[in-house]
């Protein structure tokens, strides 16, 4: 399919980063329908999207035209079989298994055209593909949080990717503004697997007790990052980064490196995944 031909977008997952994509999709002019299993994730998508752009008219980056356009432009379904799109990407939860279920549903539902992309951070794309009927029309399509502000999208070929998917998935990303660079198919792909280690090894400082949370970022943000790992991670969601770090383990066959951490698992375990739930390693209430 080419860049000319797309009309119609479908986003799967109304969290963290299906609710920012789907925003740059409908600001790129394209249809776009988001589906999620739960009605809440939905709802608090679309006051996602609107304070988004209300926001961006208070910066003088959108205009209101533009937000009724935008906002018009979407639609929410929590209902799986009425995902019928040229494109669908996909941002659920970082699980294999997961993802390969919602594209085997998807190829069904779908004509043999529609491309679809994932946004995994982590997860091999050949991995998934290989769950899949027709894994050449399976792409990765990584945006960064938050989707509809940073710039850059890793654009990554799995070993069965048709090349021409690939190149129209890049002009799709570019087309909604973003920077898109091609990224190899090897674990966390480029950034986050140099992030990988931003978060690992400040998890370990705190666990040795060297420095606490809030230490560690006020020094790493005086140092010139613009969030530390701690306020990062509870951006990012605090259970999202844990998966894509053992996700990451697992690919890098347990190297120690990549080691997830126990303070870590225990905040999933209580359910503190950062902002998105109220609390993580700061209060949010
Ligand atoms: N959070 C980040 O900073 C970030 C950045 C880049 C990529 N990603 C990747 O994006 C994906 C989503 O991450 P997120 O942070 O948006 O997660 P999230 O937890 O904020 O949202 C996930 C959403 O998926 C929904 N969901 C779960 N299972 C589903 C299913 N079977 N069908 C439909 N919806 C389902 C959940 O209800 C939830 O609303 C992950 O693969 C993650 O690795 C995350």
């Amino acid at each position: 399919m080419k860049l000319n031909e797309i009309k119609s977008i479908g986003i799967v997952g109304a969290g963290t980063m299906g609710s920012g994509i789907a925003q740059m999709s409908a600001m790129a002019g394209y249809k776009t329908t988001i589906f999620d299993i739960q009605e809440a994730a939905l709802d608090k998508a679309k006051t996602a999207v609107t304070k988004n752009l209300d926001k961006g008219i208070d910066k003088g980056k959108v205009n209101s035209v533009q937000k009724e356009a935008c906002l018009a432009n979407i639609s929410f379904i929590s209902d799986l079989e009425e995902l019928k799109a040229d494109v669908i990407i996909e941002a659920v939860v970082e699980k294999l298994q997961v993802k390969i279920d919602i594209f085997s549903q998807l190829e069904k539902i779908n004509s043999d055209k529609t491309i679809l992309a994932t946004n995994t951070s982590s997860i091999p794309i050949t991995q998934i593909g290989a769950g899949l009927q027709k894994p050449e029309r399976l792409v990765g399509m990584h945006f960064f949080n938050p989707a509809h502000i940073m710039k850059l999208v890793e654009v990554i070929s799995g070993a069965a990717t048709n090349p021409e998917i690939a190149a129209t998935t890049k002009s799709l990303a570019e087309k909604m503004g973003k920077k898109a660079v091609m990224a190899k198919d090897s674990p966390g792909f480029i950034v986050n697997r140099v992030a990988r280690h931003f978060y690992v090894e400040s998890l370990k400082i705190a666990e040795e007790n060297v420095a606490n949370f809030e230490q560690i970022d006020r020094l790493v943000e005086s140092s010139g990052f613009k969030m530390g790992p701690f306020r990062l991670m509870d951006l990012i969601g605090v259970d999202t980064n844990f998966s894509v770090t053992k996700s990451m383990f697992e690919s890098f066959y347990h190297d120690s490196k990549f080691r997830p951490s126990r303070i870590q698992q225990q905040k999933v375990d209580a359910g503190h995944h950062g902002r998105k739930s109220g609390k993580g390693f700061y209060d949010y209430n």
